[in-house]
């Protein structure tokens, strides 16, 4: 494929894996063909941000045909690399670390959480949906060990900023941070934050200040 991935603006790479995902269902129950509305609808991103998304993948949807599947999915595999398994650890068995666990991220793509990691002595040695929990002690050298890249973190948000010095000893570049703390990395570490609280006042603010009006609410639906 002729397009580099560095060409695609942030705001489209971020709706990559959501496409992706539903391209992969679409091709496994063996359709050819999807419409811009049908991705609308299914990945809840309007019409017309997706077909701008996908002129800069090189596909161009056909009045009356919409976007081949094959090249999508082709493309897609190329961009996010999805057969290359990145290998994940979760830091923080919790309540939430517990839940994203149990929930198997390989169903929808290439990314594996492979260890998690506890302070607790009583969950350190145990083994969560196939995934053990080695002591936080063990970080650097686990994570060394399997070739981790990623880390998730979902412990309080005071044991945040040392957790993050230890990962990037361990040579993580990339951390998923549940927790509501700022974290300080050096440049070439990347950090997501997701902080739901602020996702939900966000979307109270935007229900209140931007109803959406009939013609976005179609498109939505
Ligand atoms: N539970 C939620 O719905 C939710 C939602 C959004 C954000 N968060 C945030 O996610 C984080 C985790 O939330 P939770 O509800 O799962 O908390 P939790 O108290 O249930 O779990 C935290 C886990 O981290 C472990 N831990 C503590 N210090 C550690 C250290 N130094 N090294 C390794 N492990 C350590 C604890 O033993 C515990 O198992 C918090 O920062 C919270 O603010 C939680």
């Amino acid at each position: 494929m002729d397009i580099e991935p560095t060409k695609i603006p942030q705001a489209t790479a971020k709706r990559l894996p959501l496409y992706y995902r539903f391209i992969n269902n679409l091709h496994s129950k063996g359709k050819q063909r999807v419409s811009s509305k049908e991705l609308s609808e299914a990945v809840k991103v309007d019409s017309a941000t997706i077909r701008r998304d996908f002129s800069y993948f090189g596909a161009l949807g056909k009045k009356g045909y919409g976007y081949n599947v094959n090249y999508l999915l082709n493309f897609f595999r190329e961009t996010l690399d999805q057969d290359e398994t990145t290998n994940v650890a979760l830091i923080g068995v919790g309540n939430l670390g517990t839940a994203f666990l149990h929930y198997n991220f390989k169903k929808n793509n290439n990314t594996k959480i492979v260890m998690a990691f506890d302070s607790d002595e009583s969950k350190v040695g145990t083994n969560i949906a196939g995934i053990p929990v080695y002591h936080i002690h063990d970080v650097v050298e686990k994570a060394k060990e399997q070739n981790v890249s990623v880390a998730i973190m979902t412990v309080p948000s005071f044991a945040a900023q040392g957790i993050a010095d230890q990962l990037m000893e361990a040579g993580i570049i990339g951390i998923l941070n549940f927790t509501p703390a700022r974290i300080s990395v050096p440049n070439h570490v990347r950090v997501h934050h997701i902080d739901l609280a602020v996702e939900l006042q966000s979307l109270v603010y935007f229900l209140k200040h931007y109803p959406l009006d009939e013609e976005e609410q179609e498109e939505l639906e």
